[in-house]
């Protein structure tokens, strides 16, 4: 869009009322992405219930029609997807723009890894920025070959081998999207695709081609790293999925009601997989009332009902060990840590670095715009709490939904108001914030751009 076009977007926080009331917040972003793409490989009809119809997600709905299968939505959150069977996909015609979607591009990248076909992926300011080595180099290894402008970054073309290799690939970051992006072109390659994770993240994949019927097994070695084969050229078998609630968006709801005083909110069927509950696990140590009501099970994934209630909190030393288990909480624990007694110290945030923003850097900013005050490591962040007069700044969202959300967050709790500069990001994962955040008592106001 040139910046004729777009609209302004700043908005701002207030301090807010008590939050009080039950809301759902969308499917999660990871299960949705995935969804689309083993319903695009499957042959059948696969139903998902709950998709997250945020712009992320939406680019890979638009990129599995672009190879060619049909996907359809029935009425909101209801989608069907009929698929093209593994090794089916038709060559795009166009360039294929992921926008801001890192997990859309990287996986699609495996998933046109072992087709003989052609694709070029694009994305916005923020994706091209962002590295594309970590599953280009793997990918090469399997015969893919890659054209790139500049070196491992978006723009660029891949293209499948006829007969792609099957490699054994050790994991040198703990990232989903990269064992994902290997495991996805494992489906068509033959033989066997072997993964070894030394530092385990979340499995949804893992999880989510077991259920389409996938050749997949999973074992630990000796050295307790897990081992995770896919045996590729199997069909598989559509799914009726139902998508649960996505912790990474219940996450602002649950922060801004433990720091708001009266608040008591309930947050319905949330996904509680062992590998995205970090924030909860540690906001619970700094002392969060927080409960899980209905544990149960849905499509083979715990969800629950997460009740949160206002809470004095207190700083944690939050190991780096954690972090792949809430590496996209960070931004809204930092909101948290400014309003708890001491320090909370983050470390293990290398990751940080490279996601929609630098977001060590762009979380700095914000803290430092509002008054609150921290030390930044290349690795770590250390926030202080519990200082007065907090608020009142503006920062800049750098094209990033999670530091857009986080800092509305800090404006409902503190004394002053809190502005961001473009709400507009917030749409790729959560379109819904706004909406659900007025309903539990949130106050944000539209601002105009010379005013922001
Ligand atoms: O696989 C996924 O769905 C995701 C993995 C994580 O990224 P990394 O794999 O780069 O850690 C996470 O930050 C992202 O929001 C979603
Ligand atoms: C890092 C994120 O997403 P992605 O990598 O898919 O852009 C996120 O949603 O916080």
């Amino acid at each position: 869009m040139s910046s004729d076009a777009r609209r302004s977007t700043a908005l701002k926080a207030h301090a807010a009322p008590p939050l009080t009331g039950r809301i759902r917040v969308p499917g999660d972003k990871s299960i949705s992405h995935r969804a689309l793409m083993l319903g695009a490989l499957a042959i059948g009809e696969t139903t998902i219930e709950g998709l997250l119809e945020g712009g992320d997600v939406l680019a890979t709905a638009a990129a599995m029609r672009a190879f060619g299968a049909s996907v359809v939505q029935r009425s909101p959150g209801s989608w069907t997807v009929r698929g093209l069977g593994v090794g089916g996909f038709l060559e795009p015609e166009d360039i294929i723009d992921f926008g801001n979607a890192g997990t859309g591009v990287r996986l699609a990248m495996g998933l046109v890894g072992s087709q003989a076909i052609a694709a070029t992926f694009t994305g916005d300011a923020s994706l091209l920025r962002r590295p594309m080595g970590r599953i280009l180099d793997p990918l090469r290894r399997m015969g893919v070959q890659v054209i790139a402008r500049s070196k491992d970054r978006l723009p660029l073309t891949i293209k499948g081998p006829d007969v792609p290799l099957p490699i054994e690939y050790r994991l040198p970051v703990p990232s989903a999207q990269v064992k994902s992006a290997v495991l996805l072109a494992g489906l068509n390659t033959p033989g066997t695709t072997t993964i070894i994770e030394p530092v385990r993240s979340r499995d949804h994949t893992e999880r989510m081609l077991a259920a389409f019927g996938a050749a997949i097994e999973i074992d630990q070695n000796d050295e307790g790293d897990r081992l995770i084969r896919i045996e590729g050229r199997r069909d598989l078998k559509p799914q009726s999925i139902v998508v649960p609630g996505d912790p990474s968006s219940a996450a602002f709801p649950i922060v801004a009601a433990l720091l708001v005083p009266g608040s008591d909110i309930t947050i319905e069927a949330v996904l509680l997989n062992p590998m995205r509950t970090g924030l909860i696990e540690t906001l619970i140590e700094m002392g969060g009332d927080i409960a899980i009501e209905n544990r149960r099970t849905v499509g083979g994934e715990t969800v629950g009902d997460i009740r949160v209630r206002a809470s004095r909190l207190k700083g944690v030393v939050v190991p780096a060990a954690r972090a792949p288990a809430m590496i996209d909480e960070y931004p809204v624990l930092a909101i948290a840590a400014a309003f708890a007694e001491g320090q909370t110290v983050m470390e293990g945030l290398n990751e940080l670095r490279v996601k929609e923003s630098d977001r060590i850097a762009a979380v700095a900013a914000g803290l430092a715009a509002n008054g609150i005050s921290f030390e930044e490591g290349p690795e770590s962040l250390a926030v202080t709490g519990g200082g007065d007069s907090i608020g009142g700044g503006t920062v800049s969202t750098a094209l990033d939904h999670r530091i857009a959300m986080s800092f509305l967050v800090l404006g409902l709790a503190a004394g002053k108001p809190v502005t961001i500069d473009d709400a507009a990001p917030i749409a790729t994962s959560f379109p819904e914030f706004r909406a659900l955040m007025t309903g539990l008592g949130a106050h944000f106001e539209d601002v105009e751009e010379n005013d922001a």
